[in-house]
């Protein structure tokens, strides 16, 4: 894919992002970033630079923490997300996030999955069981546990238990899915499942996802983006990034030089 190629639509777009934990701590300086639609773009940078951080802003999950505030433009489908006056529950709707580690909640495989769909529509209870075996499906995770939809979503094993929360995010139909280093805690089996997931996701979804795993986001990204000390050093296509990146920085992060 070269850069003349890709007519995919901008789908979120970040002008002048600064963040503060508090008055006096700022994480994020000036970011600024276009990602396309059903594309999956890799946040990558070393420890402490800003990745999860960043990727808060977008459903302003960050709010729920007292003090901590945002400043500049996340436009999606051009509309500033920060304006107070967007309805949060719906934007969380829209844009679903998938953690570190796995989160079910403590209820039945079935309920997970069901619990969004209870959360944001009125569903009949046939629709509902429709919704989930295609949720479950689109997680690649049906086969798996179509024998144990009743069992706690707890009992799964680590990759399965993450797939059962990409199988929630996406039963709320979401547009945009966030993944904040969704395979390191599982191990490397369950993390080629997760990737070819992900791959598949792409084409319903705008995915970004924080990875540490220069390996990963070489594998399954369209564009990648370098974070350095809250700032975006660089973002392109990832082909690029990963065999000819502009700036020095990058060049020294993806060769191993440190992080
Ligand atoms: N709750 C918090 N209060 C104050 N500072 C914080 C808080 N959470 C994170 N930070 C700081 O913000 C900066 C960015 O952290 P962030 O977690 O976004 O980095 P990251 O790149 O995702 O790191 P990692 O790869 O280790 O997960 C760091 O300096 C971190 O110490």
């Amino acid at each position: 894919m070269n850069a003349e190629a890709d007519h995919s639509p901008v789908k979120i777009s970040v002008r002048n992002l600064n963040f503060f934990y508090t008055k006096a701590v700022q994480s994020l300086f000036d970011n600024n970033l276009d990602i396309r639609a059903n594309r999956i773009t890799a946040v990558i940078g070393p420890s402490g630079c800003g990745k999860s951080t960043h990727l808060r802003v977008y459903n302003r999950i960050f709010e729920l923490y007292r003090g901590q505030r945002a400043d500049g433009q996340v436009l999606i489908d051009g509309r500033n997300i920060l304006d107070p006056a967007v309805d949060v529950l719906e934007l969380r709707r829209k844009v679903g996030m998938i953690f570190q580690k796995p989160t079910p909640f403590p209820m039945s495989v079935f309920d997970n999955v069901a619990y969004p769909m209870r959360l944001h529509f009125k569903l009949s209870r046939s629709e509902i069981a429709d919704r989930v075996e295609a949720a479950l499906k689109g997680a690649s995770l049906w086969d798996e546990v179509k024998d144990k939809l009743k069992k706690s979503g707890l009992a799964l094993s680590g990759g399965q238990q993450q797939r059962l929360c990409i199988a929630r995010a996406i039963a709320a139909e979401p547009e945009i899915l966030l993944m904040d280093e969704p395979t390191s805690a599982v191990d490397p089996v369950a993390t080629l499942k997760i990737e070819d997931l992900v791959l598949e996701l792409r084409e319903k979804f705008t995915v970004v996802i924080v990875t540490h795993n220069m390996q990963q986001a070489s594998r399954i990204s369209d564009y990648t983006a370098f974070f350095y000390k809250g700032r975006i050093v660089e973002y392109d296509r990832t082909e690029k990034i990963f065999t000819n990146p502009s700036e020095k920085k990058t060049e020294e992060y993806i060769t191993g030089r440190f992080g």
